[in-house]
Protein backbone atom coordinates (compact mmCIF):
# COMPACT_ATOMS: atom_id res chain seq x y z
CA UNK A 1 0.00 0.00 0.00
CA UNK A 2 1.52 3.41 -0.81
CA UNK A 3 -0.51 6.55 1.02
CA UNK A 4 0.76 9.87 -0.03
CA UNK A 5 -1.02 12.91 1.76
CA UNK A 6 -0.97 16.87 0.58
CA UNK A 7 2.53 15.56 -0.59
CA UNK A 8 5.06 18.79 -1.71
CA UNK A 9 8.58 18.92 -3.37
CA UNK A 10 10.28 22.29 -4.05
CA UNK A 11 13.80 22.38 -4.92
CA UNK A 12 15.10 25.74 -3.84
CA UNK A 13 16.33 28.65 -6.15
CA UNK A 14 19.59 27.78 -7.49
CA UNK A 15 22.33 29.77 -9.68
CA UNK A 16 19.50 32.59 -10.34
CA UNK A 17 16.75 30.40 -11.27
CA UNK A 18 13.81 30.38 -9.20
CA UNK A 19 12.50 27.83 -6.65
CA UNK A 20 10.95 25.06 -8.71
CA UNK A 21 7.48 23.46 -6.85
CA UNK A 22 8.21 19.90 -8.51
CA UNK A 23 4.94 18.28 -6.56
CA UNK A 24 2.07 20.78 -5.33
CA UNK A 25 -0.04 19.02 -2.40
CA UNK A 26 -0.45 15.32 -4.17
CA UNK A 27 -2.57 13.27 -2.20
CA UNK A 28 -2.75 9.29 -3.59
CA UNK A 29 -3.31 6.41 -2.42
CA UNK A 30 -2.61 3.01 -4.05
CA UNK A 31 -4.19 -0.15 -2.68
CA UNK A 32 -2.11 -3.15 -1.98
CA UNK A 33 -1.72 -5.38 -4.97
CA UNK A 34 -2.91 -2.48 -7.46
CA UNK A 35 -1.56 -1.47 -10.26
CA UNK A 36 -1.41 2.17 -11.02
CA UNK A 37 0.20 4.86 -13.07
CA UNK A 38 1.29 8.12 -13.16
CA UNK A 39 0.71 9.77 -16.63
CA UNK A 40 1.41 13.88 -17.41
CA UNK A 41 3.73 15.90 -19.76
CA UNK A 42 7.43 16.22 -19.67
CA UNK A 43 8.09 18.41 -16.52
CA UNK A 44 4.69 17.97 -14.31
CA UNK A 45 6.36 15.86 -11.31
CA UNK A 46 6.31 12.53 -12.09
CA UNK A 47 9.63 11.44 -11.39
CA UNK A 48 9.94 13.40 -8.77
CA UNK A 49 6.63 11.91 -7.34
CA UNK A 50 8.58 8.82 -7.57
CA UNK A 51 11.56 9.21 -6.02
CA UNK A 52 9.26 10.93 -2.99
CA UNK A 53 7.36 7.24 -2.25
CA UNK A 54 10.95 5.83 -1.53
CA UNK A 55 12.15 8.80 -0.24
CA UNK A 56 15.17 9.08 -2.51
CA UNK A 57 13.45 12.63 -2.30
CA UNK A 58 12.54 14.00 1.31
CA UNK A 59 9.19 15.91 0.82
CA UNK A 60 9.33 19.41 1.46
CA UNK A 61 5.88 18.76 3.29
CA UNK A 62 3.15 15.88 3.70
CA UNK A 63 3.17 12.49 4.59
CA UNK A 64 4.79 9.12 3.10
CA UNK A 65 3.27 6.01 4.12
CA UNK A 66 4.39 2.58 2.18
CA UNK A 67 3.42 -0.78 3.70
CA UNK A 68 1.80 0.56 6.56
CA UNK A 69 5.23 2.32 7.64
CA UNK A 70 5.41 6.32 7.83
CA UNK A 71 8.64 6.77 5.89
CA UNK A 72 8.37 10.80 6.80
CA UNK A 73 8.62 10.28 10.29
CA UNK A 74 11.86 7.62 9.88
CA UNK A 75 15.46 9.12 10.14
CA UNK A 76 18.02 8.67 7.59
CA UNK A 77 18.83 5.15 8.68
CA UNK A 78 15.22 4.25 9.38
CA UNK A 79 14.73 5.44 5.48
CA UNK A 80 17.53 3.53 4.27
CA UNK A 81 16.20 -0.07 5.78
CA UNK A 82 12.36 1.11 4.91
CA UNK A 83 13.67 1.31 1.51
CA UNK A 84 14.19 -2.67 1.40
CA UNK A 85 10.25 -2.53 0.74
CA UNK A 86 10.63 -0.55 -2.50
CA UNK A 87 12.13 -1.69 -5.41
CA UNK A 88 12.70 0.73 -8.58
CA UNK A 89 13.12 0.05 -12.14
CA UNK A 90 14.45 2.65 -14.45
CA UNK A 91 14.28 4.27 -18.28
CA UNK A 92 17.97 3.40 -18.37
CA UNK A 93 18.18 0.13 -16.50
CA UNK A 94 20.96 1.84 -14.25
CA UNK A 95 22.55 -1.98 -14.32
CA UNK A 96 26.62 -2.65 -13.67
CA UNK A 97 28.41 -2.82 -16.57
CA UNK A 98 31.52 -4.57 -14.85
CA UNK A 99 29.11 -6.89 -13.49
CA UNK A 100 27.36 -10.32 -14.73
CA UNK A 101 23.88 -10.24 -14.98
CA UNK A 102 23.89 -12.31 -11.83
CA UNK A 103 26.01 -9.81 -10.04
CA UNK A 104 23.77 -7.28 -10.91
CA UNK A 105 21.32 -8.94 -9.24
CA UNK A 106 23.38 -10.50 -6.33
CA UNK A 107 24.18 -6.49 -5.64
CA UNK A 108 21.45 -5.48 -3.35
CA UNK A 109 22.19 -8.97 -1.64
CA UNK A 110 25.41 -8.08 -0.94
CA UNK A 111 24.93 -4.38 0.61
CA UNK A 112 21.95 -6.01 2.60
CA UNK A 113 24.02 -8.62 4.45
CA UNK A 114 22.66 -11.68 3.04
CA UNK A 115 24.87 -15.19 3.13
CA UNK A 116 26.74 -16.38 -0.18
CA UNK A 117 24.42 -19.63 -0.38
CA UNK A 118 21.54 -17.71 0.13
CA UNK A 119 22.19 -15.30 -2.18
CA UNK A 120 23.22 -17.32 -5.09
CA UNK A 121 20.16 -19.56 -4.42
CA UNK A 122 18.20 -16.17 -4.79
CA UNK A 123 19.61 -14.82 -8.02
CA UNK A 124 19.23 -17.82 -9.28
CA UNK A 125 15.24 -17.94 -8.44
CA UNK A 126 15.12 -14.06 -9.48
CA UNK A 127 16.52 -14.65 -13.19
CA UNK A 128 14.60 -17.58 -13.57
CA UNK A 129 11.37 -15.71 -12.71
CA UNK A 130 12.67 -12.96 -15.09
CA UNK A 131 13.21 -15.66 -18.50
CA UNK A 132 16.86 -15.21 -17.99
CA UNK A 133 18.08 -18.44 -16.25
CA UNK A 134 20.46 -19.18 -19.02
CA UNK A 135 22.23 -15.79 -18.69
CA UNK A 136 23.55 -15.71 -15.67
CA UNK A 137 27.37 -14.81 -17.10
CA UNK A 138 26.28 -12.34 -19.43
CA UNK A 139 27.36 -8.20 -19.37
CA UNK A 140 24.86 -6.01 -19.87
CA UNK A 141 26.50 -5.19 -23.10
CA UNK A 142 25.85 -8.69 -24.24
CA UNK A 143 21.96 -8.61 -23.49
CA UNK A 144 19.76 -6.43 -25.63
CA UNK A 145 17.55 -3.96 -23.98
CA UNK A 146 14.60 -5.56 -22.85
CA UNK A 147 16.88 -8.51 -21.36
CA UNK A 148 18.92 -5.64 -19.49
CA UNK A 149 15.41 -4.58 -18.39
CA UNK A 150 14.60 -8.16 -16.99
CA UNK A 151 18.18 -7.75 -15.33
CA UNK A 152 16.89 -4.73 -13.44
CA UNK A 153 13.28 -6.05 -12.52
CA UNK A 154 15.15 -9.29 -10.49
CA UNK A 155 17.31 -7.15 -9.19
CA UNK A 156 14.89 -4.36 -8.04
CA UNK A 157 12.70 -7.96 -6.42
CA UNK A 158 16.29 -9.15 -5.12
CA UNK A 159 15.19 -7.50 -1.41
CA UNK A 160 11.64 -9.08 -1.64
CA UNK A 161 9.64 -5.31 -1.49
CA UNK A 162 6.18 -4.91 -1.19
CA UNK A 163 6.00 -1.96 -3.63
CA UNK A 164 7.96 -1.31 -7.33
CA UNK A 165 8.23 1.53 -8.55
CA UNK A 166 9.12 1.71 -12.43
CA UNK A 167 9.95 5.16 -13.52
CA UNK A 168 9.76 5.01 -17.58
CA UNK A 169 10.71 1.33 -17.48
CA UNK A 170 9.66 1.21 -21.26
CA UNK A 171 10.42 4.13 -22.78
CA UNK A 172 13.98 2.98 -24.11
CA UNK A 173 12.43 -0.49 -25.15
CA UNK A 174 11.11 -1.19 -28.79
CA UNK A 175 7.60 -2.30 -29.00
CA UNK A 176 8.33 -6.32 -28.85
CA UNK A 177 10.70 -5.93 -25.76
CA UNK A 178 7.73 -3.52 -23.97
CA UNK A 179 4.91 -6.44 -24.49
CA UNK A 180 7.24 -8.91 -22.96
CA UNK A 181 8.39 -6.32 -20.12
CA UNK A 182 5.04 -5.40 -19.20
CA UNK A 183 4.11 -8.90 -19.38
CA UNK A 184 6.99 -9.78 -16.99
CA UNK A 185 5.56 -6.68 -14.74
CA UNK A 186 1.89 -8.38 -14.45
CA UNK A 187 3.58 -11.33 -13.81
CA UNK A 188 5.09 -10.88 -10.81
CA UNK A 189 2.57 -8.35 -9.49
CA UNK A 190 0.93 -11.96 -9.62
CA UNK A 191 2.82 -13.96 -8.36
CA UNK A 192 4.22 -11.87 -5.62
CA UNK A 193 1.23 -9.72 -4.59
CA UNK A 194 3.27 -6.63 -5.44
CA UNK A 195 1.97 -3.20 -4.87
CA UNK A 196 3.53 -1.22 -8.50
CA UNK A 197 3.39 2.83 -9.52
CA UNK A 198 4.07 2.60 -12.84
CA UNK A 199 5.25 6.10 -14.31
CA UNK A 200 5.32 6.68 -17.50
CA UNK A 201 3.93 8.99 -20.72
CA UNK A 202 2.99 5.96 -22.60
CA UNK A 203 -0.60 6.01 -22.81
CA UNK A 204 -0.76 2.11 -24.23
CA UNK A 205 1.63 1.12 -21.76
CA UNK A 206 -1.16 2.27 -19.11
CA UNK A 207 -3.92 0.83 -21.19
CA UNK A 208 -2.11 -2.41 -21.28
CA UNK A 209 -1.36 -2.95 -17.66
CA UNK A 210 -2.83 -0.32 -15.28
CA UNK A 211 -6.04 -0.48 -12.72
CA UNK A 212 -5.34 3.02 -12.05
CA UNK A 213 -3.78 6.32 -12.30
CA UNK A 214 -3.41 9.61 -12.07
CA UNK A 215 -2.88 13.05 -14.13
CA UNK A 216 -0.32 15.41 -13.17
CA UNK A 217 -0.05 18.66 -14.17
CA UNK A 218 2.26 21.04 -13.28
CA UNK A 219 2.87 19.13 -10.01
CA UNK A 220 -1.09 18.64 -9.13
CA UNK A 221 -3.25 15.69 -9.66
CA UNK A 222 -5.67 16.72 -12.30
CA UNK A 223 -7.47 13.44 -12.81
CA UNK A 224 -7.47 10.00 -11.47
CA UNK A 225 -9.21 6.99 -10.20
CA UNK A 226 -9.69 3.35 -11.81
CA UNK A 227 -9.28 3.21 -15.26
CA UNK A 228 -12.86 2.41 -16.16
CA UNK A 229 -14.72 4.66 -14.22
CA UNK A 230 -12.34 7.33 -15.66
CA UNK A 231 -13.10 5.98 -18.95
CA UNK A 232 -16.47 6.70 -18.15
CA UNK A 233 -16.53 10.16 -16.58
CA UNK A 234 -17.72 12.75 -19.20
CA UNK A 235 -15.21 15.62 -20.09
CA UNK A 236 -12.27 13.77 -17.97
CA UNK A 237 -8.93 15.05 -18.74
CA UNK A 238 -7.51 11.48 -17.96
CA UNK A 239 -9.84 9.86 -20.14
CA UNK A 240 -8.80 12.00 -23.11
CA UNK A 241 -4.99 11.27 -22.74
CA UNK A 242 -5.81 7.45 -22.62
CA UNK A 243 -8.36 7.27 -25.46
CA UNK A 244 -7.86 10.70 -27.32
CA UNK A 245 -11.22 11.45 -29.48
CA UNK A 246 -11.16 11.19 -33.07
CA UNK A 247 -10.35 14.43 -34.53
CA UNK A 248 -13.14 16.56 -36.24
CA UNK A 249 -11.58 18.57 -38.63
CA UNK A 250 -12.27 17.30 -42.14
CA UNK A 251 -15.41 15.16 -41.02
CA UNK A 252 -18.99 16.53 -42.38
CA UNK A 253 -22.27 16.46 -41.16
CA UNK A 254 -23.77 16.14 -37.77
CA UNK A 255 -20.71 14.90 -35.50
CA UNK A 256 -21.82 12.49 -32.24
CA UNK A 257 -18.86 11.30 -29.85
CA UNK A 258 -19.57 8.54 -28.41
CA UNK A 259 -18.08 6.13 -25.83
CA UNK A 260 -18.03 2.77 -26.25
CA UNK A 261 -18.51 0.52 -23.16
CA UNK A 262 -19.00 -3.14 -22.66
CA UNK A 263 -22.31 -2.17 -21.44
CA UNK A 264 -22.99 0.36 -24.36
CA UNK A 265 -21.48 -1.65 -27.44
CA UNK A 266 -20.86 0.37 -30.93
CA UNK A 267 -23.31 -2.58 -32.72
CA UNK A 268 -26.15 -1.16 -30.28
CA UNK A 269 -25.26 2.51 -30.98
CA UNK A 270 -25.36 1.90 -34.59
CA UNK A 271 -28.74 -0.75 -34.43
CA UNK A 272 -30.61 2.05 -32.70
CA UNK A 273 -29.08 4.91 -35.06
CA UNK A 274 -29.31 3.53 -38.27
CA UNK A 275 -31.92 0.17 -37.72
CA UNK A 276 -34.69 2.39 -35.23
CA UNK A 277 -34.38 5.84 -36.35
CA UNK A 278 -33.45 5.12 -39.50
CA UNK A 279 -30.63 7.76 -39.50
CA UNK A 280 -27.53 7.78 -42.50
CA UNK A 281 -24.55 6.68 -40.23
CA UNK A 282 -21.24 6.75 -41.05
CA UNK A 283 -18.15 6.25 -38.86
CA UNK A 284 -15.93 8.60 -39.34
CA UNK A 285 -13.03 7.71 -37.04
CA UNK A 286 -12.33 5.89 -33.60
CA UNK A 287 -10.42 2.98 -32.07
CA UNK A 288 -11.85 -0.13 -29.55
CA UNK A 289 -9.03 -0.69 -27.02
CA UNK A 290 -8.65 -3.14 -24.14
CA UNK A 291 -8.34 -1.23 -21.20
CA UNK A 292 -8.08 -2.58 -17.73
CA UNK A 293 -9.08 -5.91 -18.88
CA UNK A 294 -12.54 -4.06 -20.34
CA UNK A 295 -13.63 -2.94 -23.50
CA UNK A 296 -13.54 0.66 -24.24
CA UNK A 297 -13.88 3.08 -27.43
CA UNK A 298 -14.32 6.56 -29.00
CA UNK A 299 -16.33 6.72 -32.02
CA UNK A 300 -16.50 9.92 -34.27
CA UNK A 301 -19.48 9.40 -36.49
CA UNK A 302 -21.34 11.93 -39.14
CA UNK A 303 -25.01 11.17 -39.07
CA UNK A 304 -27.43 12.56 -41.32
CA UNK A 305 -31.29 13.76 -40.52
CA UNK A 306 -32.97 16.70 -39.60
CA UNK A 307 -32.58 18.12 -35.91
CA UNK A 308 -35.36 16.73 -34.77
CA UNK A 309 -34.27 13.61 -35.12
CA UNK A 310 -30.91 14.09 -34.09
CA UNK A 311 -32.24 15.10 -30.96
CA UNK A 312 -34.23 12.22 -30.38
CA UNK A 313 -31.22 10.14 -31.05
CA UNK A 314 -29.22 11.85 -28.65
CA UNK A 315 -31.77 11.10 -25.96
CA UNK A 316 -32.25 7.61 -27.10
CA UNK A 317 -28.67 6.69 -26.65
CA UNK A 318 -28.24 8.00 -23.18
CA UNK A 319 -31.34 6.24 -22.13
CA UNK A 320 -29.50 3.41 -23.29
CA UNK A 321 -26.33 4.26 -21.36
CA UNK A 322 -24.47 5.66 -24.11
CA UNK A 323 -21.96 8.82 -23.61
CA UNK A 324 -22.69 10.79 -26.09
CA UNK A 325 -21.87 14.14 -27.18
CA UNK A 326 -22.39 16.59 -30.34
CA UNK A 327 -18.73 16.86 -31.64
CA UNK A 328 -17.64 20.62 -32.94
CA UNK A 329 -13.89 21.01 -34.40
CA UNK A 330 -11.37 22.23 -32.16
CA UNK A 331 -13.18 20.78 -29.15
CA UNK A 332 -10.36 18.12 -28.81
CA UNK A 333 -7.93 18.00 -25.87
CA UNK A 334 -4.30 18.51 -27.00
CA UNK A 335 -2.07 15.27 -26.72
CA UNK A 336 0.06 14.98 -23.88
CA UNK A 337 3.44 16.16 -25.33
CA UNK A 338 2.49 19.38 -28.04
CA UNK A 339 2.71 21.92 -25.74
CA UNK A 340 5.52 23.57 -27.22
CA UNK A 341 5.38 27.05 -26.00
CA UNK A 342 7.45 28.37 -23.48
CA UNK A 343 5.23 29.36 -20.74
CA UNK A 344 6.24 33.31 -20.41
CA UNK A 345 5.93 32.98 -16.87
CA UNK A 346 8.20 30.35 -16.14
CA UNK A 347 11.69 32.08 -14.67
CA UNK A 348 14.30 30.12 -16.52
CA UNK A 349 12.48 29.64 -20.23
CA UNK A 350 11.61 26.23 -19.37
CA UNK A 351 8.89 24.50 -21.12
CA UNK A 352 5.72 23.89 -18.79
CA UNK A 353 3.15 22.53 -20.10
CA UNK A 354 -0.34 23.16 -19.64
CA UNK A 355 -2.60 20.38 -20.11
CA UNK A 356 -5.55 22.41 -18.51
CA UNK A 357 -5.24 25.13 -21.38
CA UNK A 358 -6.39 22.54 -23.86
CA UNK A 359 -10.13 23.47 -24.81
CA UNK A 360 -12.11 20.49 -23.65
CA UNK A 361 -10.63 20.73 -20.13
CA UNK A 362 -10.66 23.99 -19.41
CA UNK A 363 -12.26 24.13 -15.19
N1 LIG B 1 16.91 18.01 -8.46
C1 LIG B 1 16.17 19.00 -9.00
N2 LIG B 1 16.50 20.29 -8.78
C2 LIG B 1 15.75 21.28 -9.30
N3 LIG B 1 14.65 21.09 -10.05
C3 LIG B 1 14.28 19.83 -10.31
C4 LIG B 1 15.02 18.72 -9.81
N4 LIG B 1 14.41 17.57 -10.22
C5 LIG B 1 13.35 17.95 -10.97
N5 LIG B 1 13.27 19.30 -11.02
C6 LIG B 1 12.23 20.10 -11.70
O1 LIG B 1 10.98 19.66 -11.20
C7 LIG B 1 10.00 19.66 -12.25
C8 LIG B 1 9.41 18.27 -12.36
O2 LIG B 1 10.43 17.40 -12.87
P1 LIG B 1 10.21 15.83 -13.05
O3 LIG B 1 11.47 15.27 -13.59
O4 LIG B 1 9.66 15.26 -11.80
O5 LIG B 1 9.06 15.83 -14.16
P2 LIG B 1 8.59 14.62 -15.12
O6 LIG B 1 7.12 14.76 -15.24
O7 LIG B 1 9.14 13.34 -14.62
O8 LIG B 1 9.27 15.03 -16.49
P3 LIG B 1 9.81 14.07 -17.69
O9 LIG B 1 8.60 13.34 -18.22
O10 LIG B 1 10.38 15.04 -18.68
O11 LIG B 1 10.83 13.15 -17.09
C9 LIG B 1 10.71 20.13 -13.50
O12 LIG B 1 10.48 21.52 -13.63
C10 LIG B 1 12.18 19.85 -13.19
O13 LIG B 1 13.01 20.76 -13.89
Amino acid sequence: MIELTDVRKVFPARRGAAEVVAVDGVSLSVADGEFAGVVGPSGSGKSTLARLVNLLERPTSGRVVVDGQVLTDLDDDGVRQARRTVGMVFQHFNLLDSRTAAGNVEHPLELAGVGRSERRRRVADLLDLVGLGDRHASRPAQLSGGQKQRVAIARALAARPKVLLCDEATSALDPASTTGVLDLLRQVRAELGLTVLLITHEMAVVRAVCDSAVLLDRGRVVDGGPLTEVLTRPHSPLAAQLLPAPAVAGATGDLLRITVTESAPEGRVLRTLAGELGLDVEVVGGSVETVAGHRFGRLLLSVTGDDGRLDAALQRLREGGSLVERAVPGDEPAPMDAHDDPDPAAPDGRVVPHLLDAPEVQR
